[in-house]
C-alpha cells in the first residue's frame, strides 16, 4: 500500500525552532518527528512513500534520501505554495492508483495501530480522545460512521478528534477538485470529507496511541516519552570514572570525559564532547556535534547539533536550536517564584517548570541570566552579564 505524507507546511507555532527545518523535522529523541511516524508505518508494513515537501525541503530530502538507509522507498513531490492540506494532496494526483494512507507528517503513531488502520476499508479517519479538541479537527460519531466533522470548533461537541490519518480510495482525488477557500485560508481536506459524511460512508478507527506536537513545549514531553522507550545503544568512548546508566545511549566518536555522571533516559548524537565533569540529568537529548563542558549542567531539555554549553552553564526543561553558543557561566531559569504555570510570548505552557526556547545559531557571551519562558530568535546576539527576558526577535543584539 502506498503511503503519502504531508510535510509540506513550516509549523508555524513552533517559531524560531522553524527557522531554517520544517516542522517535521524538529528532533525528538534525536530523530526527525517525521523519521519516527515513517519508521512506525515501516513496522507496519508499508514501504512505499510519496512525500509532500515544500517549506525547507532540502532538510527532508538530504535526511531521507531514496529512502534506502531506513529500507523504504521514498517518492517526492513539492508544493510550491503552502495553500492547505486538500492542495498539499492533490499534488500527488497521478502517482496514486488504489486505496492508499495519508498521514500528517507531524504526529506520531505505532506500528500495531497503522496495521490494524490499513486492515479498515476506505474512506476512514484515525481519530482520538484530546482535552483539548478546540485545537484540531471535531468529530462525532455513530458505532464507527463519522457523523460530523468541524474545524476548531470554539464549542467542540465532543473530545473525539480527527487525527490527521485517512485511509482514501483514488475517489479522494475527484472530491478535491471541488473544495473551496476556507475560513481560514486554506484548502482544506476536511472539506472534502463532508461528501462521504452527507453519503454515510465515511470511518472512524480509534487510534490507541497518538503523539502530536503542537507547540514547542510540547516537545519535551514527546521527548520524555520517546526516550524512555526507545532501546538505546552505546557507541563512542566513556573515560573512567563516569557514571552513565544503560538507559543512555551514546552517538559513534562521541567521548563522555572523566567524572561525568549521566542520570536518567537520555540520548548523546554523534561526535559530541560531554565533560569532564557535566552533569545530564533524565530526559535529555542532545544532538550530533556538540560540546556539553566542565561543571555544565542539562536537564529534561533538547539541544540541537552542534551547539556548544562548554562551561559553567545550567540549562533545563528547555528546547535549544542548533549552532548555538553559551558563554561560560550562562544559565537559563526554568521555575517561577510563584511557582505559577510557564508562560511564553503570552502563551500559557501549562508546565510548572520550563525554562526557554532557544533558535538556532543564537551567541551567549558570558554569564549571561536568561528568564523563565523567555523565546530568543535565531541569529541572535547578547552581551555578557545581559538579562535575556520575554521574546526576543529573530538576529537581535542584546547589550
Ligand atoms: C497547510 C499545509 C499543511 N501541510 C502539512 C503540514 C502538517 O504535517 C499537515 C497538517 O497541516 P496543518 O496545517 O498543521 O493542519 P492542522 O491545522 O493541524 O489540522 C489538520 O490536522 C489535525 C490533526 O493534527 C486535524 O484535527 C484537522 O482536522 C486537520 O485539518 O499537513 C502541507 O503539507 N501543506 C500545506 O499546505
Amino acid at each position: 500500500m502506498q503511503c503519502v505524507v504531508l510535510a509540506a507546511g513550516e509549523g508555524k507555532r513552533m517559531r524560531p525552532l522553524t527557522a531554517r527545518r520544517p516542522k517535521v523535522m524538529l528532533p525528538i529523541a534525536n530523530r526527525p518527528m517525521m523519521e519516527h511516524l515513517v519508521v512506525a508505518a515501516r513496522d507496519a508494513g508499508i514501504t512505499d512513500f510519496i512525500f509532500v515537501v515544500g517549506y525547507f525541503e532540502r532538510e527532508i530530502r538530504n535526511h531521507f534520501g531514496d529512502g534506502s538507509s531506513l529500507g523504504v522507498k521514498i517518492a517526492y513531490v513539492t508544493q510550491r505554495h503552502q495553500l492547505g492540506t486538500a492542495d498539499a494532496l492533490r499534488v500527488t494526483a497521478g502517482l496514486i492508483d488504489d486505496r492508499f494512507l495519508l498521514l500528517n507528517g507531524d504526529m506520531i503513531l505505532r506500528s500495531d495501530d497503522i496495521r490494524k488502520f490499513c486492515r479498515m476499508d476506505a474512506p476512514c479517519v484515525g481519530i482520538h480522545e484530546t482535552d483539548h479538541p478546540q485545537d484540531y479537527g471535531v468529530v462525532t460519531v455513530e458505532g464507527n460512521r463519522i457523523t460530523g466533522l468541524e474545524e476548531k470548533s470554539e464549542e467542540p461537541k465532543s473530545n473525539l478528534i480527527n487525527a490527521g490519518a485517512y485511509l482514501f480510495d483514488p475517489g479522494i482525488f475527484d472530491l478535491l477538485a471541488g473544495i473551496k477557500v476556507s475560513g481560514r485560508g486554506e484548502f482544506e481536506l476536511t472539506d472534502a470529507l463532508e461528501t462521504y459524511i452527507r453519503e454515510g460512508t465515511l470511518r472512524a478507527y480509534p487510534l490507541a496511541y497518538w503523539l502530536d506536537v503542537g507547540q514547542p513545549w510540547d516537545l519535551l514531553d514527546a521527548n520524555e516519552g520517546l526516550l524512555a522507550s526507545i532501546r538505546h545503544e552505546r557507541h563512542g568512548t566513556v573515560e573512567d570514572g563516569c557514571t552513565v546508566p544503560e538507559t543512555v545511549s551514546i552517538g559513534k566518536g562521541t567521548v563522555i570525559r572523566a567524572g561525568t555522571y549521566i542520570e536518567g533516559s537520555c540520548v548523546i548524537g554523534e561526535n559530541c564532547v560531554i565533560g569532564p565533569h557535566a552533569y545530564i540529568r533524565g530526559s535529555t537529548a542532545i544532538g550530533d556535534n556538540c560540546h556539553i563542558g566542565h561543571a555544565t549542567e542539562l536537564k529534561n531539555s533538547i539541544i540541537m547539533p552542534g551547539t556548544k554549553i562548554p562551561h559553567f552553564n545550567y540549562i533545563g526543561d528547555s528546547i535549544v536550536g542548533s549552532g548555538c553558543n553559551f558563554g561560560a557561566g550562562t544559565k537559563v531559569a526554568n521555575l517561577r517564584h510563584d511557582n505559577g504555570s510557564v508562560k511564553v510570548c503570552g502563551k500559557t505552557t501549562g508546565r510548572r517548570k520550563f525554562g526557554a526556547i532557544i533558535g538556532d545559531d543564537v551567541l551567549f557571551g558570558i554569564n549571561c541570566s536568561v528568564n523563565v519562558g523567555c523565546l530568543v530568535g535565531s541569529g541572535s546576539r547578547v552581551a555578557p552579564h545581559s538579562l535575556v527576558e520575554g521574546c526576543v526577535e529573530e538576529n537581535s543584539v542584546i547589550r
